[in-house]
């Protein structure tokens, strides 16, 4: 879908409601798209979802999000941690990207305070739960021109 908001989200994310819940929750990544679907319903931002393992497909749905989507909704998992090649394609593709984390990153452990992403993004919310990607998207109502370009 042109002039949407690609929420993308990389490894083990899929895993969301049974992964660590101590960490990351109880909620899965399907009630989140539920809750971002209503709220693009009600303010006409169109919202599309991609969720991958794979370091690859993450590069080729951002290459192919260029000139398509209007911002990136990104949580990159472990990607976060060590991609390079990730931060290029985002780079390529121009576009706005915010970072979402589940957990609070900062808090966590040593490896995981090296972050490719967070200086090349909007700007970045951690420790919210599955409600930073809802924070993520009205950060994106805000900071879009209404129509799109
Ligand atoms: O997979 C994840 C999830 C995460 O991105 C988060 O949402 O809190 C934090 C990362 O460090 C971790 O590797």
């Amino acid at each position: 879908m042109t002039h949407s908001i690609l929420v993308l989200n990389g490894p083990n994310l899929n895993m969301l409601g049974t992964r660590e819940p101590s960490i990351y929750g109880n909620e899965t990544l399907a009630e989140m798209e539920k809750i971002l679907q209503a709220l693009s319903k009600e303010h006409g931002l169109g919202v599309t979802f991609f969720q991958s393992n794979h370091e690859g497909a993450i590069i080729d749905k951002i290459q192919q999000s260029k000139n398509v989507a209007r911002g990136i909704i990104a949580n990159l998992g472990g990607f976060t941690h060590t991609s390079i090649a990730i931060r290029d394609a985002f780079l390529s593709s121009g576009l706005p990207v915010l970072e979402v984390h589940v957990s609070n990153v900062a808090k966590r452990e040593h490896f995981r305070q090296k972050n490719y992403l967070s200086d090349i993004a909007v700007g970045s919310i951690s420790g919210f739960g599955i409600f930073g990607y809802q924070l993520a998207y009205l950060a994106f109502l805000k900071l879009l021109p209404t129509p799109p370009p």
